[in-house]
């Protein structure tokens, strides 16, 4: 496990394997940040902010190569706008997309860990920033930090395609859960084993991908916890068609998931997706909204959507909570502002 987070495991030995569950790891977690939960925000928004150029088959990874001090930085700007997990550059980062850039296998596997490296690198600048200014405070006469775990993103096969596919899901026939799985084994093992706390799999476009990453976990035996976090365009599926209860039903069946939610969706569907998620799992539910806008894939731009806007959600927060999810973010085309928004919502609500 990374440091500073204890965990709740229990082992179960087998005839054939040990296997190790941790069932309590995210209710802890949240009962540790006092019943909320506060996700970082869009991680590639931010790069760009401070100037990088994403226009690139990579990405956010890019940055991974060509400017890990950004990276570092926009850890920071997320732990000081007060996020309690902060997931790594590694939404986009692949082997297979690292070696079509030239990579050797063994430069792609040491850019994953370097994702998680930078994360809890800068985890520790802050912690260490906090002792200097006294900003911890005191509690029964020792030092309490702000709980933060490091969650080593697993962006989908769509994003790997670096045309927006994580907002279809339409993979084709030719890709099965046999390649999805192949395509994932080495990158989550790395990634389970780089000192991460956890493997947030992102934007989950379709239930072939969830039933891959549920298999892998199991087959791999992958030790740290995980959760999956599905995308939708309408409120009442994932973004492919398939209906949002038979995708959270999968993430509820598998033991080394211990949260589950939508992101990088516009938040006008959030409520009823919570709704709809909380029917189907009782593990935690995790929410992180994109600002509503659209991807282009082809321009890799984001465009206003028509007809519909979004306001800026922080005020719809305490309903969300209400509704049944404890981790609040942001996703794409949010900001520190919006975390900074959200942690003061909750604050504000203990
Ligand atoms: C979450 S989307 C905005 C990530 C970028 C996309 N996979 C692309 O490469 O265009
Ligand atoms: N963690 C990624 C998700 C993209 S959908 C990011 O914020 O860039
Ligand atoms: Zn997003």
């Amino acid at each position: 496990m990374g440091s500073g987070n204890v965990v709740e495991t229990t082992t179960t030995t087998t005839t054939t394997a040990t296997t190790t569950t941790s069932s309590t790891f995210m209710s802890d977690f949240i009962g540790k940040c006092g019943g909320n939960v506060v996700i970082d925000g869009g991680f590639a928004t931010e790069l760009e902010r401070h100037g990088a150029d994403l226009n690139d088959p990579l990405w956010s990874a890019k940055c991974l190569v060509d400017s890990p001090h950004l990276v570092r930085r926009v850890h920071l700007d997320y732990l000081d706008a007060g996020a309690n997990i902060i997931l790594t550059a590694s939404y986009q980062a692949t082997i297979q997309g690292f070696e079509a850039k030239g990579f050797s296998k063994e430069e792609a596997e040491a850019l994953l860990r370097k994702s998680v490296e930078i994360a809890c690198e800068a985890r520790e600048i802050y912690y260490d920033r906090c002792t200097k200014d006294s900003w911890d405070f005191m509690e029964n006469g020792r030092t309490s930090r702000r709980p933060i775990l490091v969650a080593a993103s697993v962006g989908s096969y769509g994003a790997y395609l670096a045309d927006g596919s994580e907002y279809s899901g339409n993979y084709g026939d030719a890709i099965t859960l046999e390649t999805l799985k192949d395509f994932n084994r080495r990158r989550v093992q790395i990634l389970a084993n780089s000192g991460a706390d956890l493997i947030a799999f992102e934007t989950i476009p379709n239930k072939l991908e969830a039933k891959a990453y549920a298999e892998l976990l199991e087959e791999e035996g992958i030790e740290i916890p995980a959760w999956f976090s599905f995308n939708s365009k309408d409120g009442i599926n994932v973004v492919s068609g398939d209906p949002i209860s038979e995708c959270v039903s999968i993430a509820d069946s598998c033991k080394q998931v211990v949260a589950v939610g939508i992101n990088c969706t516009p938040p006008r569907f959030i409520h009823g997706l919570i709704t709809s998620i909380r029917k189907v799992t009782s593990k935690p539910v995790l929410i992180y909204p994109n600002s509503g806008e659209t991807y282009d894939g082809q321009t890799k731009q984001w465009v206003k959507s028509s007809g519909n806007v979004d306001e800026d959600f922080v005020s719809y927060i305490v309903k969300w909570r209400e509704a049944g999810a404890s981790l609040f973010g942001g996703c794409c085309r949010t900001t520190p502002k919006t975390i900074r928004g959200i942690a003061t919502a909750l604050s504000d609500k203990n």
